[in-house]
């Protein structure tokens, strides 16, 4: 489904990507680990078209998407959720959700998605800016659904988020995943996430991917040796 080749991605003279593959399937949930600073955001952003590459490919079923634009992208299947949710926190529940319509061309927010997310539609007239860390996240997943993507990214998305609630969204992720088939990508530093929502976990470290291997045969120790500083 995504395929990404030698990526190289530089801010001006300092190159923070070195070269990264990876590939993921249809209805399959990677994540992508690391420490602060390793580039997992700053390869979320690329992918998402947000900061240029220097070099390499991305391409989306087979289609080199590595030259266009953020909204070219949303309208090709690729769906983001940024770090740290960024929801538009004056404007309602409901109109957050409703700027991904314009991507799919639906006129109204589908029930499945408030469905997935009953909290959402409990507090569509709400601003956005007064819901809970958790909900917000809901909120910008909900929002990036309402493109009908593919590809799912998400970066970060436990961060600041109680313990309960990251069990609660592995379990959606995987849901949403199984319900409309996309492929996930999601980049994370908390392994006992990555261990309950992903079928495989690659780690990069310093812009490279050091480890690459499926959930079922993963050498947890060697990945938590990664995470540790
Ligand atoms: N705008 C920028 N200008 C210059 N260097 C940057 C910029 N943004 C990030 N970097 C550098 O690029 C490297 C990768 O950063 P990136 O934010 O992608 O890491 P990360 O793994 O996502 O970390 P975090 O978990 O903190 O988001 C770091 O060394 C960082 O200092």
């Amino acid at each position: 489904m995504l395929d990404v080749e030698n990526l190289h991605v530089a801010y001006g003279q300092s190159e923070v990507l070195h070269g990264m593959s990876f590939g993921v399937a249809t209805n399959e949930i990677v994540a992508i680990m690391g420490r602060n600073g390793m580039g997992k955001t700053t390869l979320m952003k690329t992918m998402m078209g947000i900061l240029p590459s220097t070099a390499g490919s991305i391409r989306l079923r087979g289609e080199d998407i590595g030259g266009l634009k953020s909204h070219q992208r949303v309208r090709k299947g690729v769906a983001y959720v940024p770090q740290g949710r960024m929801v538009f926190s004056t404007m309602t529940v409901k109109e957050n959700i409703e700027t991904g319509l314009t991507a799919s061309g639906d006129r109204k927010v589908p029930d499945d998605i408030y469905e997935l997310f009953p909290v959402l539609l409990e507090m569509k007239g709400r601003r956005a800016g007064n819901l809970s860390g958790g909900q917000q996240q809901q909120l910008a997943i909900a929002r990036a659904l309402a493109t009908k993507p593919k590809v799912l990214l998400l970066d970060e998305p436990t961060e600041g988020i109680q313990p309960s609630i990251i069990r609660e969204m592995a379990r959606t992720l995987r849901r949403i995943r199984d319900e409309r088939g996309l492929s996930i990508v999601v980049s994370e530093q908390v392994l006992s996430f990555a261990l309950d929502v992903a079928d495989r976990v690659l780690v990069v470290e310093n812009g490279e991917i050091v480890h690459d291997e499926p959930r079922a045969a993963l050498n947890e120790a060697k990945v938590a040796r990664y995470l540790s500083v």
